[in-house]
């Protein structure tokens, strides 16, 4: 499998983009001036949410129309006979050569022919955790790996994958606001949430001891998550960050690197042949990641089963307490949130408060991103969501989908 990445996606039209490959392991890739698919504001909470309560309750009924055939759809993928993702599963040891690679442009190309094959994108290599969160999200889906969350977001919307599984937030080093950010830029619908539990290893050659080691690679996540226990394990060495945990793996491997290690999961260690110098080195043994699914359409919300819904908005001032307004919508109707986030307002980043006596004040503006536990095929979400539409001006939802219920003894270690 070929693997695409945004480097030669995008590198002819714009020189602003800079992607560190591994050979420099460096802090997350960053982007500028990504051409995007945002629309502007109030065109979008027009389109999504509908300016009055009437456009809002028709957008229901549309959404409502399309539950059976979707079900049925999501059925028949999900029982589709298919290995991928368990086939990497083996503890046999497979070539480097022969391991999927981050998509291409030339991937970006005719969709191809997939037959019922789940094909779900995620950020990184084999061994990544986002592949296991893949695998876990769709059982015997194709797990196509992409360089960056970016390339991830795409490959759906460009139909080269059907769905894109994306961490969102972990219970130790808290928010991947890149994907918050890129949510909001992008057309796509979360359609689902699973949470995996992180089971962090430190990897070396084999022959290698700690006390050859001169630096430590991984993900900067993974890194916050194992910064304690490697001061406790006495490796007060170079910490450098790389793109994801298994790309870490696969450098040390590919580049004989005798003085570094990285951390990765145990899986990373078997695919690309390096040794468990330490195990379980996460701070903190109830490490979860949260990641969410996403699909080019919706999922019908339904009511038989515990729902989360997740919105986005932003108020402009429109009037005053608004963050208190928005959250009372919710308290009053016994909805609980599980989330709220907030980034800066990139179209508007700056409010300016002009005032003669004192000057001009200068306010932040932010995008506010909420999780609350509740359908939106339930009444008392839809007339929360109505209200808040009304101290907004911005809404979007990005997508109302099953919780993920697994019994917390399943995921703690
Ligand atoms: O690098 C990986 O293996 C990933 O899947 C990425 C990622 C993240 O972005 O947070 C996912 C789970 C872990 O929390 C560490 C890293």
């Amino acid at each position: 499998m070929q693997s695409i990445s945004l480097e030669s996606l995008y590198s002819n039209h714009n020189p602003q983009i800079r992607v560190r490959k591994l050979g420099a392991p460096s802090y997350r890739t960053q982007v500028g001036n990504i051409r995007c698919m945002y629309r502007s504001e109030s065109a979008s909470a027009r389109g999504v949410v509908g300016s009055n309560r009437a456009d809002w309750q028709s957008s229901c009924a549309i959404l409502a129309s399309k539950v059976v055939s979707q079900q049925q759809e999501t059925e028949k993928n999900g029982n589709a006979d298919l290995t991928a993702v368990n086939g990497h599963q083996t503890l046999d040891l497979v070539p480097i050569e022969n391991l999927p690679k981050p998509l291409t442009i030339t991937d970006l190309s005719p969709a191809p022919m997939h037959g019922s094959t789940i094909r779900v994108a995620y950020q990184g290599v084999p061994g990544a955790y986002s592949e296991a969160a893949a695998g876990k999200a769709y059982p015997n889906c194709e797990a196509i790996p992409c360089d960056q969350f970016e390339v991830a977001f795409q490959a759906v919307e460009l139909w080269i994958a059907d769905r894109a599984v994306l961490p969102v937030e972990n219970s130790l080093g808290g928010s991947i606001h890149r994907n918050y950010d890129l949510l909001l830029r992008h057309r796509l619908h979360i359609v689902g949430e699973v949470q995996l539990p992180v089971h962090h290893c430190l990897l070396a050659l084999p022959g290698v001891r700690k006390d050859y080691l001169t630096r430590v690679i991984s993900h900067p996540q993974a890194l916050a998550q194992c910064e304690l226990t490697l001061t406790k394990l006495g490796l007060n060495v170079a910490r450098e960050a790389v793109d994801d945990t298994a790309g870490a793996a696969e450098f040390v491997a590919a580049n004989d690197l005798r003085d570094t290690a990285a951390i990765a999961s145990a899986r990373a260690a078997d695919l690309y042949g390096l040794n468990i110098l330490a195990d379980g080195i996460q701070d903190d043994s109830g490490n979860v990641t949260r990641f969410v699914m996403l699909a080019r359409e919706p999922i019908i919300p339904r009511t038989d089963r515990p729902f989360k819904t997740s919105i986005v908005f932003a108020h402009d001032n429109k009037g005053t307490s608004v963050l208190f307004k928005v959250l009372s919508a919710f308290a009053f109707r016994n909805i609980s949130l599980t989330k709220i986030e907030s980034r800066p307002h990139r179209n508007r980043p700056i409010r300016l408060v002009d005032d003669a006596n004192v000057g001009t004040a200068k306010h932040f503006e932010y995008m506010f991103y909420i999780d609350f536990e509740a359908s939106m095929a339930e009444v008392r979400a839809q007339n929360a969501l109505a209200e808040v539409q009304e101290f907004t001006s911005f809404l979007r939802v990005l997508g109302s989908y099953p919780m993920d219920m697994t019994p917390w003894s399943n995921i703690k270690d």
